[in-house]
């Protein structure tokens, strides 16, 4: 059989896609905890759910596989120690919000069937599902008003982020947020355990005990040599050096990672919120990650000459950096909103540069960002657009709601 993962660009023919489809987590989100849980809204769920549906249908039309991780974990959970490992783990990571909760919530998730139990872990655990038994310690008895005993994740539907398709391997993700971290301990059951995976190996470029957070979003794989990983609120420069000599070590063909520094704040907060590749030659971008010269800071890291050390090289000029690491003579930029001050940074916010592209020149992106999409087509770009009204509202967009497992590699 084939390895089971192969992304050696960011447009390639998508083969294999791994989605979410958002469920009960998304129904768990209250204003209180809104910011918390990095949500701005709370999208309704059964339009969600429909215009999930529509961009995974779209795909499916495109010959894409569809794998949903929800599916993946309970596949993965079918063996009954594997099953009871992965609670403990996950009470483990949960920070219960009662003492001497974990006992009861195991034995209450354990009476679920497997994939009810997934979905149970997903969507997160109220104190009054399991609150019926007599109260006898002094803390059951004190008022509290936080409603959860395991918090929803809401964010699962972005896929993109607890982990990253790079070459045949891939990075198994500390996640910055505590509202993200637990995602990606499915993950890392996956690869170990689900039959699709775990007889193959599969590398790990970094995994998720690595002390320094890296998120999917910032993780772009430009072509079978080079990799580009944004510096951001959420990606840190230690974890990027390190994944870097993991690369140059493990797998020869990776030569150069190129670390973009963008603004660390809530709009921007992945490098693919502002930058994503759509053809060979092609990028979408927000203006404002450069400053008003057209500049950003651009580090190029490559293999160094001591053993697990990199040398790295300072540009100020995005397009000529990607020139220069694609060998290319000609590269575009093309700009969020067509560049105007309040299309860029309205389109920007619901994600209009963030494109899912599924081969060369050929991309989905969210139909509410129509001047984004327009100046894409006039660059000669297919653009097939989706639904994105509730999608919208966690602040991700077709990139981000997408992790690419097998991408055909590029001639
Ligand atoms: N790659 C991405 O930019 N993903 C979007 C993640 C949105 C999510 N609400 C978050 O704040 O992490």
């Amino acid at each position: 059989m084939k390895h089971p993962i192969n992304v050696t660009s960011e447009i390639g023919t998508l083969k294999t896609v791994l989605l979410k489809r958002p469920g009960k987590e998304v129904e768990n989100l209250t204003p209180e905890y809104l910011q918390r849980l990095l949500f701005d809204d709370i999208p309704y769920l059964p339009i969600i759910q429909r215009e999930h549906d529509y961009f995974a249908e779209t795909l499916k039309n495109r010959g894409t596989e569809v794998l949903y991780l929800e599916k993946l974990v309970a596949e993965t959970l079918s063996d009954e120690n594997i099953r009871k490992q992965f609670v403990d783990e996950m009470l483990a990571e949960s920070q219960l919000t009662a003492n001497g909760a974990t006992a009861v919530l195991k034995e209450y998730l354990l009476s679920f069937p497997t994939q009810e139990m997934v979905d149970k872990i997903m969507g997160g655990v109220l104190k009054k599902e399991i609150d019926t038994k007599k109260k006898t310690h002094l803390y059951e008895l004190m008022e509290d008003h936080y409603p959860f005993y395991l918090d929803p994740m809401p964010n699962l539907y972005f896929t993109r982020d607890p982990a990253a398709s790079i070459g045949s391997g891939l990075s198994i993700n500390k996640m910055r947020e505590p509202a993200r971290q637990r995602e990606s301990l499915f993950m890392q059951y996956i690869i170990k355990y689900h039959p699709r995976f775990a007889s193959h190996d599969v590398p790990v470029w970094l995994d998720r005990d690595y002390q320094f957070s890296i998120e999917g979003g910032d993780e772009l794989v430009l072509n079978d040599e080079v990799v580009a990983i944004g510096v951001s609120a959420r990606t840190s420069a230690k974890a990027i050096e390190q994944i870097a000599i993991n690369l140059f070590k493990k797998q020869d063909s990776f030569k150069k990672v190129v670390a973009v520094e963008i603004p660390k704040c809530r709009a921007f907060m992945h490098l693919d919120t502002v930058f994503t590749m759509v053809d060979y030659d092609k990028f979408t971008i927000h203006p404002e990650i450069q400053d008003s010269n057209g500049q950003m800071n651009v580090y190029i890291l490559e293999k160094g000459k001591e053993e697990n050390t990199v040398s790295i090289s300072h540009r100020n000029n995005l397009q000529e950096a990607l020139k220069e690491v694609l060998g290319l003579s000609e590269l575009v930029l093309i700009p969020c909103g067509g560049g105007d001050e309040i299309a860029a940074s309205r389109e920007q916010w619901n994600d209009g540069s963030n494109t899912l592209a599924i081969a060369p020149g050929v991309v989905v992106t969210y139909d509410r960002n129509y001047i984004s999409n327009e100046l894409l087509r006039q660059h000669g770009i297919e653009v097939i657009e989706v639904l994105s009204s509730e999608l919208s509202r966690g602040r991700g967009g077709p990139r981000c709601m997408s992790m690419p497992i097998v991408r055909e590699n590029l001639k």
